[in-house]
């Protein structure tokens, strides 16, 4: 058994900080610097009204800890319990069954002999003691948002994981997203009903967009003594529960909030990468190699794919990467245009002359501005609130045979367009999701047994953490063309960057990290916070 500690015995600097800067009130400017004790540096970051102010530690050589908040926050005189998992007997022979206490995970690897240790998050895993007794809990999961591959493994994960890690025997599965919770019906979830989920596609309880009555939910959390919430979905998912998070804490209700992050788009801040966006990617590859044979089969063939990508072009670029049959991926991050030296048909028409074939690959929320310039259209959203996207697959597949059929060209084309778009979000996970599914779901169990809530979890660097939810929702991760990942296409595709000097100074200034981020970690490497897929996690695009 390795190191015990209790998890309320969070070292005396850490707890005078904590409680410190929840209890003060807020006020400008952004960033303030409380007084400092021996080597602690604590700065305080103000939240926006109704958010809990950010639990910031800080230590020695600029390390901060973005902590998570614990119930003891707000009922501080909870009984704890010695962790039934001590006695389970999976983890006999483990070493060290509890992570420390003092565990934290380094956003940043990277690092200089002189750079500062910069922002931490709190190691994720089963604690010594925990605030639940088995007996007390019912737990309760939701799926909101788009489908994904995955979503099923992580229902049966959190399901069989807290029935065989904790001996917990009531789990309520809310039907329809969060309009469920007090518009839909409730399923008991146990380990047998949802034994072979993981096989399906899509989530055995429904999803929706929209629907999210802050009031109406809570409510009913409270009215059917739900004390452990899990919440599965995307970027405005974690939205929705960081504010039933902060509801459920003014009511001052024993619940614990957990966000589990889904997102097919890969869209999702900090966390290395989404569950279901390794299959989707592979998934992709089916689309890919038809529209290359069809492409290679006839005379000037073109292979036109469309993949899925609202604002990041992740899944475009992975599979781009991944299959090398593609001649150019265009993605929402990179500007492109059409006509003209430098344009999109240019280098269509030096390809084809090239090769006699090229494969194009779009994601769905590239080239947006070339379209609503060209329709004038409206800007409509869905229940969520997010923009409708206009199907660049199909006007710019118009625009390519328009421009080739026209007395201009001298070149005529054979082009095929593909749309797998919701094919490969509907399939199951592969085995690779599955496995990363489970330690998603097991590291939510410990989180929320241990008491902590108002997070969301997921691997940074690998390790899994729990990382408070205004840094998962306050921006997205999309892809920096910047960066060294975005140039690796362009020179796997060979294809022209279509940027001018001043879309790349645009793209430069977009890098600048949000106002509340600390000096310590905003003059160096921020790129590295941005491009998680291939710059952070294994494939640092900077080792490669
Ligand atoms: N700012 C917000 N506050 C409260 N609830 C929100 C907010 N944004 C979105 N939601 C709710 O979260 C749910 C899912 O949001 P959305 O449809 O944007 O999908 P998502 O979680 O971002 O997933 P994805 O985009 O990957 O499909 C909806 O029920 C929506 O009402
Ligand atoms: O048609 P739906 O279900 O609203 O989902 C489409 C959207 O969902 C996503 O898969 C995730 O946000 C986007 O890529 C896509 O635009
Ligand atoms: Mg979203």
């Amino acid at each position: 058994m390795g190191s015990i500690t209790n998890p309320t015995s969070i070292p005396q600097s850490i707890r005078e900080a904590s409680g410190h800067l929840l209890h003060l009130k807020s006020s400008p400017p952004s960033i303030k610097v409380v007084p400092r004790s021996r080597g602690d540096m604590r700065r305080r970051v103000m939240a926006p009204e109704g958010r809990s102010e950010p639990k910031l530690i800080h230590g020695e050589a600029g390390y901060a800890l973005e902590d998570v908040p614990l119930l003891t926050d707000y009922i501080p005189s909870l009984p704890k319990y010695p962790n039934p998992l001590q006695k389970n007997p999976a983890y006999s022979a483990v070493k060290q069954n509890f992570v420390n206490v003092d565990d934290s995970v380094a956003q940043k690897i990277v690092v200089h002999k002189n750079s500062p240790r910069g922002t931490h998050f709190r190691r994720a895993g089963p604690r010594e003691w925990v605030y639940f007794d088995s007996d007390e809990v019912h737990a309760c999961v939701v799926t909101c948002g788009g489908l994904c591959p995955g979503l099923n493994t992580v229902i049966r994960e959190l399901v069989c994981g807290l029935s065989h890690m904790y001996g917990v025997t009531r789990i309520l599965g809310i039907e329809g997203g969060y309009k469920g919770f007090y518009a839909c019906n409730t399923i008991p979830l146990t380990p047998k009903s949802v034994n072979d989920i993981h096989k399906r596609g899509g989530t055995i309880l429904g999803t929706s967009r929209g629907g999210h009555d802050t009031s109406k939910i809570v409510d009913s959390i409270q009215d059917r003594g739900i004390n452990q919430v899990y919440i599965i979905g995307g970027d405005g998912t974690q939205k929705g529960a960081s504010v039933i998070f902060e509801e459920i804490k003014r009511r001052g209700l024993k619940v614990a909030v957990v966000g589990i992050p889904k997102t097919i788009d890969n869209d999702i801040a900090v966390i290395d990468k989404s569950f279901g966006f390794d299959t989707a990617v592979e998934e992709a590859q089916r689309a890919i190699n038809a529209a290359h044979v069809e492409a290679e089969s006839v005379e000037n063939g073109i292979g036109f794919v469309k993949l899925m990508g609202r604002y990041s072009g992740f899944i475009a670029m992975f599979a781009t990467l991944a299959s090398r049959d593609v001649d150019c991926c265009l993605i929402p991050e990179s500007p492109f245009y059409l006509e003209g030296k430098g344009g999109l048909f240019e280098f269509i028409e030096k390809r084809l002359k090239e090769n006699g074939h090229m494969v194009l690959v779009v994601a769905e929320g590239a080239g947006q501005e070339l379209i609503s310039e060209s329709m004038r259209s409206k800007d409509h959203k869905d229940a969520s609130g997010n923009k409708q996207l206009l199907d660049i697959g199909l006007w710019l597949s118009e625009k390519i045979k328009d421009h080739f059929s026209s007395k201009k060209s001298k070149m005529s084309i054979n082009l095929k367009y593909i749309d797998p778009t919701y094919m490969i979000r509907a399939i199951p996970s592969n085995a690779s999701d599955n496995v990363y599914c489970t330690l998603l779901a097991h590291s939510a169990i410990h989180g929320a047994m241990a008491g902590y809530t108002g997070f969301t979890v997921g691997p940074v660097n690998n390790r899994h953490a729990y990382i408070p939810f205004y840094r998962v929702t306050e921006e997205q991760n999309k892809v920096v063309i910047s960066d060294r990942m975005w140039a690796r296409l362009l020179s796997s595709t060979n294809q022209p960057s279509f940027l001018t000097e001043k879309d790349i100074e645009e793209a430069n200034k977009k890098e600048e990290p949000p106002a509340h981020k600390f000096k310590e970690e905003s003059h160096h490497d921020h790129h590295h916070d941005v491009l998680r897929v291939g710059d952070n996690g294994a494939a640092d695009s900077s080792n490669l």
